[in-house]
């Protein structure tokens, strides 16, 4: 170890749309929603997090909530520097720290991100002290982070369904062979929501309401083996304006969002008809992996199995796969050097 590595700490970031998660020491300390709260008249940063996060649908006017990353990709620099800066301060050794250590950072990034977007993610980590910085692709990380051997020359084809992005890949021999992304993920499904019940129960419900609905009754498909019951939820009436209550199955959920799910199938479709023929083959052997929180939706997994006639494995934490991978290839940079863009 050099004498400045005791300056130095090790980090691994998956910044997503919805939730930021950082591996330092090899252990998860930051899993949080990725949110921050400013005060209109200071321009301060009041909350972050999960704090800011409690304050969504719920602010007066001094208050302003802000989600910096849209679509996968900073969307409001200044925000997003600022939540990652309070995410890392609080991180217990560094907060032990009498002067700001300088980071060695991997990132992960939406493999659709373009070269001013890359350079954004760079500039901001740069801010942050960071004096090594490495970028690995979202779906190269989920594909370490549920364990497959992406050295290996086999295919294999994973899908992260964030908050903002789905990523497809076909992954072999340490690259992405054929990859698409498309800006349908658990954000999207979420709007379906509100503006369901907004047409079919004239409900007014919050973002907030909304991701809660999917969470609890969320469905891809309307014959669930084990369905969940129904949900009571409450919002505004837009007609009356009164408070109200209405109760919702699952199989509408299905309906509001088949549209969304019949767009990722799409895509699967599109990636799979563009993989090579001995790619094919393995992916036949081995199916499909999935990662990411939209995974977690009641019977999309069977519905893409469906689709794609293969079968299809969710990770088995899923909301974690990606900075878990990023992590392994924090930890093994050598190992992971040709994946990581420098
Ligand atoms: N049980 C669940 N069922 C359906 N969706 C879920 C569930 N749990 C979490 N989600 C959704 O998963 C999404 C967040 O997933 P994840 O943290 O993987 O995304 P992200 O990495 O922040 O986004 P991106 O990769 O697009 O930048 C949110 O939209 C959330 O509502």
């Amino acid at each position: 170890m050099g004498f400045f590595d005791f300056w130095t700490e090790d980090i691994a970031i998956d910044l997503g749309t919805a939730n930021t998660l950082i591996i330092h020491d090899g252990k998860v300390v930051i899993d949080s929603p990725s949110i921050v709260a400013r005060d209109r008249t200071t321009g301060k940063i009041i909350a972050t997090g999960r704090d800011a996060s409690l304050m969504q649908g719920k602010t007066h006017e001094n208050i302003k909530t802000i989600r910096p990353l849209k679509d996968g990709v900073i969307a409001d620099f200044q925000a997003s520097e600022e939540m990652i800066k309070e995410f890392v301060k609080s991180i217990p050794s560094i907060k032990k720290k009498v002067f700001a250590p300088s980071l060695r950072m991997v990132i992960c990034i939406p493999s659709g991100i373009t070269e001013v977007e890359k350079r954004a993610v760079r500039d901001s980590a740069i801010h942050m002290n960071a004096k090594e910085i490495y970028l690995i692709y979202e779906p190269m990380a989920a594909a370490i982070g549920v364990g497959i051997d992406i050295m290996e020359p086999r295919g294999n084809m994973i899908i992260d369904i964030g908050g903002g992005t789905t990523e497809i890949a076909v992954i072999a021999l340490a690259g992405i062979v054929c990859d698409k992304s498309v800006k349908v993920a658990g954000d999207l499904f979420t709007n379906d929501i509100m503006y369901y019940m907004r047409t079919q129960h004239n409900l007014h419900v919050g973002e907030t309401t909304a991701e809660k609905i999917k969470i609890q009754i969320g469905a891809a498909t309307e014959d669930l083996e084990t369905p969940p019951d129904d949900m009571l939820v409450q919002g505004r009436d837009l007609l009356s304006g009164k408070p109200k209550q209405v109760q919702v199955s699952y199989r509408e959920i299905a309906k509001a969002l088949d549209k969304s799910i019949l767009r990722i199938e799409d895509a699967v479709m599109e990636c799979l008809s563009s993989t090579p023929p001995e790619l094919a083959a393995d992916i036949y052997n081995t199916g499909i992996y999935m990662a990411g929180g939209g995974s977690m939706l009641r019977g999309l997994d069977k519905r893409l199995s469906r689709k794609t006639d293969l079968p299809v494995y969710i990770a088995e934490d899923p909301l974690r796969a990606v900075v878990r991978g990023t992590g392994i290839a924090l930890k093994e940079l050598e190992k992971y050097k040709s994946v990581l863009l420098s």
